[in-house]
């Protein structure tokens, strides 16, 4: 068998895989193995797509918080339209991304990557060598050990469906569940969301998710609390699921969003590298037990939230630890984490319970902003954050938004943290005003 070899392989297509791939092109032999489609779940079933959704709903909530103020009916979702317009751009997620591999001089390969040993990698019926082994394989969308499972679509399914089902239901409160039943109530459908405890989206302070949980409720979307699903079966009219209370719900069509597993069926027990729950097993310089073989993204065990810019962070920091520009231990900055509902919810840096839980070293102090311009302006009636200072350095340390637009305070947000200003900072910088920004130096006064 003719064994090609490579400086560096990289196993899985998506964020994590292409900023290995990027950072090292210039300088090294690269190929990249990609079992599915080129760019992995963020552009084409993930992150992009379902922004894309999402800010067609965000404008008909927009339009509706204008009623009485200047604007006569909110427009309505074309649901078969949206879904021509996200497709427009993801279908050419696959061959741009191979196209741009190819031009930066990237060997692509498709198929299902398989480890042989700590140098040798097998795809179908060939064989590949390295030095360097990426593992960067991602996650996929988990189904619950339930009779009836197959038939629980996956957030996948739901950023592709040609028409909007009148009912559906989400199984789970996470990222995945709140922003896709989201979408589909503000685009018109009745949505159930089915979680089996009382805690919506675990990450964030729950009096926050309470009030997103609220705000979603008079929205129309009905919440199913400490409710698991035990069977799942076919209908004429859709999928009947018998929930835990013996209450059957018939819906068109059912989704499964009770997390993502990472995609460890790479053979990691032939070469010792061991898995957890949450991922593979790294270590502070995202090696795994075999040193030449890093892993990064999705795919791993890890405390910093799985996202697209942390996997591709760690892609760079792969790239820097083999091409000798750092030896340093990972350190990863605040990272900022938001669920696009509407409003959006995202906090950075420490947590309102860490810093409760240290009175002593941080401030934290929560504002009401719906009365203030920027909010009223767009009769966002229900906006608020809390900013938590350290008491000591008078710096930022963190912060929760729940409002329109989230996304912006927060960054700005991350970028204070990540720099370290002090909010005298913010006195020698001028804003365009009004804007987000414009409201920075009400928030954070050190
Ligand atoms: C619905 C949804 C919405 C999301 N929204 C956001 C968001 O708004 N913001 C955000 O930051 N993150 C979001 N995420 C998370 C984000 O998509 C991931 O964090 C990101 O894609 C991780 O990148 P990765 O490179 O680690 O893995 P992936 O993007 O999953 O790429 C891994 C690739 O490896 C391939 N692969 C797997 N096994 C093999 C194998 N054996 N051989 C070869 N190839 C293999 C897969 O086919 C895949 O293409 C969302 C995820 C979902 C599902
Ligand atoms: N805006 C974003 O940045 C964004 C959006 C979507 C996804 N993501 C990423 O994708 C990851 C996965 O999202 P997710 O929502 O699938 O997972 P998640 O881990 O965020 O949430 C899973 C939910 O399912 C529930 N659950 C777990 N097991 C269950 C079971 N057996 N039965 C019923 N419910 C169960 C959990 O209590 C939780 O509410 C996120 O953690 C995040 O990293 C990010």
């Amino acid at each position: 068998m003719n064994t090609q070899h490579f400086d560096t392989l990289i196993i899985g297509g998506g964020p994590g895989g292409l900023a290995v791939a990027y950072g090292l092109a210039p300088h090294q032999h690269v190929a990249v193995v990609e079992a599915d489609l080129w760019g992995g779940t963020c552009p084409n079933r993930g992150c992009d797509p379902k922004k894309m959704l999402y800010g067609a709903v965000a404008s008909r909530v927009q339009d509706q918080q204008y009623a009485g103020h200047g604007l006569i009916g909110a427009a309505n979702v074309d649901w078969p339209a949206l879904m021509a317009f996200k497709r427009q751009y993801t279908e050419k997620v696959p061959s741009g991304t191979q196209k741009g591999l190819a031009a930066n001089g990237v060997t692509t390969i498709h198929g299902a990557a398989r480890l042989l040993d700590a140098h040798t990698v097998s795809v179908a019926r060939a064989e590949y060598t390295a030095d360097f082994i990426i593992l960067a394989t991602g996650a996929h969308a988990a189904r619950p050990a339930i009779p009836g499972a197959e038939l629980l679509g996956t957030s996948t399914d739901f950023l592709d469906l040609d028409t909007l089902p009148r009912t559906m239901a989400f199984i789970g409160g996470g990222y995945v569940a709140v922003e896709l039943a989201n979408i589909a109530a503000n685009a018109g459908a009745e949505v159930h969301l089915i979680q089996h405890n009382h805690r919506l989206l675990r990450a964030f302070p729950e009096t926050y998710t309470q009030r997103l949980a609220q705000i979603m409720t008079d929205r129309g979307i009905i919440f199913h609390w400490d409710t698991s699903v035990t069977q799942v079966k076919e209908t004429a009219a859709g999928v009947a699921l018998t929930l835990s209370d013996g209450t059957p719900l018939t819906v068109a069509q059912a989704f499964s969003a009770i997390g993502r597993p990472a995609n460890t069926n790479l053979d990691l027990a032939a070469v010792g590298i061991t898995a957890k729950k949450g991922g593979i097993v790294v270590n502070d310089h995202l090696q795994t037990a075999q040193p030449n073989i890093y892993a990064i993204g999705d795919v791993i065990d890890k405390a910093a939230p799985k996202l697209t810019p942390v996997a591709g962070f760690e892609g760079r920091y792969v790239v820097s630890q083999i091409l000798g520009t750092s030896t340093a231990a990972i350190r990863y900055p605040a990272v900022p984490h938001l669920v696009f509902a509407t409003p959006e919810l995202g906090q950075v840096g420490v947590s309102v319970a860490a810093a409760q839980a240290a009175p002593d070293q941080y401030t934290v102090t929560e504002q009401d902003l719906s009365g203030w311009y920027t909010y009223n302006r767009i009769q966002d009636r229900t906006a608020r954050a809390t900013v938590i200072t350290d008491k000591q350095t008078h710096r930022l340390a963190g912060a929760v938004v729940l409002a329109t637009d989230a996304e912006e305070l927060l960054n700005y947000f991350a970028l204070l943290i990540h720099q370290g200003a002090p909010a005298s900072d913010l006195a020698q910088w001028i804003p365009v005003y009004p804007s987000v920004a414009s409201d920075l130096s009400y928030l954070y006064q050190g």
